[in-house]
This record gives C-alpha cells, structure tokens and sequence, in this order.
C-alpha cells in the first residue's frame, strides 16, 4: 500500500462530496456545511489528538489519528481548492535542500 493513490483517491471523494448540493448522509459535505472554521477546528483537534496518540496509546491508535487527520487535511486543503498534487511539488522541490536551508529560505 502506497499513500500516494490513496490520497488521491481520497482527494477525488473529498471534492465531490464538497461538490454535491444536498449533504444527505455525507460526513464531508456536513462538515463543509458547517464552513471553513469548523473545517479548521476538527483538524486542530485531530492533531492534538494525534499528540496525544503519540505520547501515550499504542501504535495502532496513533495510527488511527494519523489517518483522522490527514483525512480532515484533504478536507481542509480541498475546500481551499489546494490539492494534494501541490503539497507533493512542494515537498519536492524541497527534496535535497537541508532543513536549516529551507528555514533560512523563508526567512522564519
Ligand atoms: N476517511 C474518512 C474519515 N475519517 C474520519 N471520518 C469521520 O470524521 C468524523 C470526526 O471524527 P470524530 O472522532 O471527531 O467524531 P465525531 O465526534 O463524530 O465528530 P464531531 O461530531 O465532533 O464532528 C467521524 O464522524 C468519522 O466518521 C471520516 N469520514 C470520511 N472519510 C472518507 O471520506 C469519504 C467520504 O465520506 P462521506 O462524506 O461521509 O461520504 C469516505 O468514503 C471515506 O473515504
């Protein structure tokens, strides 16, 4: 299993849920109905649940807030109309320069 087709599948869910005029039983389409602080707010928590995951339970509920998390992500970063193609040339074009270097780079 490689994450790659996965998020993409899970991206091409994501937007058409957002897309669908009536919510009915879609978890994302309530979500996005809700707008997008509700939308930022579940992330935030999902992270710091997955913190939380990290310090304290096992490998598999870690897991499981990991993928809570990046779920509600995709969410978030669809409903911005980002996608995850430029999350992936952005890491890229990361890819070979240092962490300090990329740090200088944005000036932070
Ligand atoms: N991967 C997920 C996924 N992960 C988590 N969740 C939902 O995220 C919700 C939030 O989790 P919480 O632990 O906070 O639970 P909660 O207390 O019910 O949430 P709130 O009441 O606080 O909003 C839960 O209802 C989970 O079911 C997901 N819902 C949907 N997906 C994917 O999105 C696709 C589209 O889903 P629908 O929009 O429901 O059709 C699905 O096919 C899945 O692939």
């Amino acid at each position: 299993m490689t994450i790659g087709p996965t998020l993409m599948q899970l991206e091409t869910v994501v937007k058409d849920r957002l897309a669908a005029a009536d919510a009915g039983a879609s978890y994302v389409a309530s979500l996005a109905a809700k707008g997008r602080g509700k939308i930022a707010q579940k992330l935030g928590e999902e992270a710091v649940e997955t913190v939380i995951a990290a310090l304290t339970e096992d490998d598999a509920a870690l897991t499981g807030e990991a993928a809570d998390l990046i779920f509600h992500l995709t969410v978030l970063l669809s409903e911005r109309g980002i996608g995850w193609d430029a999350v992936a040339a952005e890491l890229a074009r990361r890819h070979g320069t240092s962490g300090h270097a990329e740090k200088a780079a944005r000036n932070d």
